[in-house]
């Protein structure tokens, strides 16, 4: 297989393909995993000209620093049980270990890439859950600051952003990776997102064998949470992708980071993982 840089120095790709701003999810059980092939790929597709923007999760490595500090948490549908010492954890280990992981291993490659979190110019504004007396200081997003992460993309950077969010009162919340980024997909009026994970897509038993599920709908979703196919970290993927999918998102696709030249297969069409779409 050809790299998207070697489809577009042939002028195989569209021009507005080539200009497309995407997002890009990277779940925390995938990352330590990543290779160095993933970040080739994307410098390339940066390369040529695409803009890359990247929110990441970093859930077990917020899990391991708790256990070590001794420092007790849980989840409540799907959600982190979040207290102030639990957001202190939190925020040191998104913003800081797993951005700058992140933005290294971009830089390795010759690549550009900007770190920041929600609360960096309130990039990502958020009010408290609806079950925030259940899970505390859980946020859901009420806006995206899209001309920053467009000034860091036209200072020629790719912007790695951690869902932290803040409200008007300076107050941080821990906001899930795949909400984060269906809101700044949404915000920022991409076509398309990528949600880089561990599984190859959306599983499904049939006859016994578990097959990957090259599309799915939306009632198709619906029924897959209820009869519990779909469970624990598949679902704010699903429900980020069905939420944003409504807006100018036009596809949402879930993908296997370990899968060679994902990002830029994805970007070319290719049928690979799984492709939620409207209609
Ligand atoms: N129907 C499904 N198909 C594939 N994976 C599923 C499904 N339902 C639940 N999962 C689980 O979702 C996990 C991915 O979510 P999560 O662990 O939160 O990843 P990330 O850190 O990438 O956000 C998979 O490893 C799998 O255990
Ligand atoms: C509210 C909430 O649950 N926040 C998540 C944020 C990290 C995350 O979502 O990371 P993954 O993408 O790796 O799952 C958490 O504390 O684990």
């Amino acid at each position: 297989m050809r790299t998207i840089l070697e489809s577009h120095e042939a002028g195989e790709l569209q021009a507005d393909t080539v200009q497309e701003s995407f997002v890009m999810k990277c779940g925390g059980s995938t990352l330590a995993a990543l290779p160095d092939s993933f970040f080739h790929d994307l410098r390339q597709l940066q390369q040529s000209g695409m803009q890359p923007v990247i929110v990441h999760g970093g859930g077990p490595a917020i899990s391991d620093n708790l256990a070590k500090l001794g420092i007790e948490s849980e989840f409540v549908h799907g959600l982190r049980k979040t207290t102030e010492d639990v957001l202190d954890v939190v925020e040191m280990v998104l913003s800081g270990s797993i951005n700058k992981q992140i933005v290294r291993r971009i830089q390795n490659v010759g690549g550009r890439a900007w770190g920041l979190s929600g609360v960096d110019g309130s990039l990502i504004q958020a009010k408290p859950v609806a079950n925030s007396a259940e899970v505390g200081f859980v946020g859901e997003v009420t806006h995206v600051e899209a001309n920053i992460i467009q000034g860091v993309q036209d200072m020629g950077y790719i912007p790695v952003i951690a869902p932290i969010g803040i409200d008007l009162s300076g107050q941080r919340y821990n906001i899930n990776a795949d909400t984060a980024a269906g809101a700044v997909a949404s915000h920022l009026g991409v076509r398309r997102m990528i949600v880089v994970t561990d599984v190859p897509g959306i599983m499904k038993s049939v006859n016994g064998e578990k097959v990957v599920l090259s599309s799915v709908t939306v009632q198709e979703i619906d029924d897959m949470i209820e009869t519990g196919e779909i469970y624990g970290g598949m679902i704010p993927k699903v429900r980020a992708a069905m939420s944003c999918i409504h807006g100018e998102v036009q596809e949402v696709v879930i993908v296997d980071g370990s899968e060679p030249q994902v990002l830029s297969r994805v970007m070319q069409g290719e049928i690979i993982g799984t492709r939620i779409a409207r209609g």
